[in-house]
C-alpha cells in the first residue's frame, strides 16, 4: 500500500516525461501542410483524393516522427541536451534503439510517399519530399548541424511550406498552383513560429553547447519583439491575398486564431528573460498554427 502510494507520483512523473518526449501536439505540424494543400487543389479542382490524401497524411507523420527521434540521437551527441530529461535518448539510455526506430519511422514513411509516386507513374513528389528530408537532415545532422547556425527557421519555412505544400498539392493535381504558393508562406509562418517559440527558455544550454539559435543571436527582449513582427505577418500577408483576390474571402477566418496569437506576443514579450515562465511558449505557439491552419483550411473549401 505505501509503495503504491509512493509510486503513483513516480508513475506520474515518468509518464509526463514520456508524453513530453514524444510530444503529441507537435505532429500537428506534419497534418497542416497535407490539410491546406489538399483544401487548395480541392479549391481549385474539385476533385479529393482520399487515398493519396490519407497515405500523405500517415507518411507526413511518420517522416516527422523520424526528424523527432534522430533530434534527439544528434543533439545527444553535441552536449546539448544534458539537462534535457525528457529527450528519448536520455529517457530509454539506448541511442542506437532511437537510431534505428527513428530510421524505420522514415523508411516507412517514404515508402508510403512512394506508393502515391508509383501509383501516378511520376517521380516528382517523392522527389521534393526526398528535399524536405534532406533539409531536416541538415538542420540537425552531422556534418551539417545549420540549426546551431541559426538558420533552423529558413529550412523550416521551405520543409513545411513551399516544398512540402507543392508536393501536397502535386501529389492531388499533378500541376502547380500560384495559389497554393501563397498558402503555403502562411503555412510556412506559422510552422516556422514554433520552431522559433522554442528557443526562448533555453538560452543557457544552447549557449554551453555552441548552438546559436536566433534567440541566442538578438536576445530574448529583440527575439521577443521580433516575434510579433513575424505572427502578425501571417494575418496581414492573409488579408493581403484575400484583398487581392488570391485567396477566398473565407480564408479570413483563420483570423478567429488571433486570440492565441495576441496571447502568445504578450506571454513572451512579459516573460522572455524568464525560462521557467516562457518554456510553454513553443505550445502556445502550436495552438496559434493549429487553429490558424485549420481554419485556414476551411475557408479554401467553403
Ligand atoms: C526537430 C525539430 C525541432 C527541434 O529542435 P531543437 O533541437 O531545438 O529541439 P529540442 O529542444 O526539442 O531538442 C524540427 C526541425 C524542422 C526541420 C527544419 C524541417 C523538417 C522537415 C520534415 C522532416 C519534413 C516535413 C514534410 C512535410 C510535408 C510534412
Ligand atoms: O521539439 C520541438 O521543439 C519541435 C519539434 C518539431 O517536430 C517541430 C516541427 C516544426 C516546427 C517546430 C518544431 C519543434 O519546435
Amino acid at each position: 500500500m505505501t509503495t503504491n502510494l509512493i509510486s503513483y507520483p513516480k508513475n506520474n512523473a515518468k509518464n509526463k516525461l514520456w508524453m513530453a518526449a514524444i510530444k503529441p501536439p507537435m505532429y500537428s505540424v506534419a497534418i497542416m501542410p497535407i490539410w491546406v494543400g489538399t483544401a487548395v487543389a480541392f479549391a481549385e479542382t474539385k476533385i479529393w483524393n482520399w487515398a493519396v490524401f490519407s497515405v500523405f497524411l500517415a507518411a507526413a507523420i511518420l517522416i516527422l516522427a523520424w526528424e523527432n527521434l534522430s533530434n534527439d540521437v544528434f543533439d545527444s551527441e553535441t552536449g546539448i541536451d544534458q539537462n534535457k530529461h525528457h529527450s528519448l535518448v536520455n529517457l530509454t539510455g539506448n541511442k542506437l534503439l532511437i537510431f534505428w526506430l527513428g530510421n524505420i519511422f522514415l523508411c516507412l514513411g517514404l515508402l508510403g510517399i512512394l506508393a502515391i509516386a508509383w501509383w501516378q507513374h511520376d517521380w516528382t513528389v517523392i522527389g521534393l519530399i526526398m528535399v524536405c528530408c534532406a533539409l531536416g537532415y541538415a538542420y540537425q545532422g552531422p556534418p551539417f548541424r545549420l540549426g546551431y547556425q541559426g538558420l533552423g527557421e529558413v529550412l523550416c519555412f521551405f520543409a513545411f511550406g513551399p516544398i512540402g505544400m507543392a508536393a501536397v498539392y502535386y501529389s492531388q493535381t499533378q500541376s502547380w498552383s500560384l495559389q497554393n504558393l501563397a498558402a503555403s508562406a502562411i503555412v510556412g509562418i506559422a510552422t516556422t513560429l514554433i520552431l522559433y517559440c522554442s528557443h526562448f527558455h533555453q538560452v543557457k544550454d544552447d549557449l554551453a553547447a555552441g548552438k546559436r539559435s536566433p534567440i541566442v543571436r538578438l536576445g530574448t527582449q529583440r527575439g521577443a519583439q521580433l516575434l510579433s513582427w513575424f505572427t502578425a505577418s501571417i494575418y496581414a500577408l492573409t488579408l493581403v491575398f484575400v484583398l487581392t483576390a488570391i485567396f477566398p474571402t473565407w480564408t479570413l477566418l483563420s483570423w478567429v486564431s488571433l486570440p492565441f496569437a495576441i496571447k502568445l506576443c504578450r506571454h513572451v514579450q512579459q516573460n522572455h528573460h524568464n525560462p521557467e515562465q516562457v518554456s510553454n511558449c513553443k505550445f502556445i505557439a502550436v495552438a496559434v498554427h493549429f487553429w490558424c491552419c485549420l481554419l485556414f483550411g476551411v475557408g479554401f473549401l467553403l
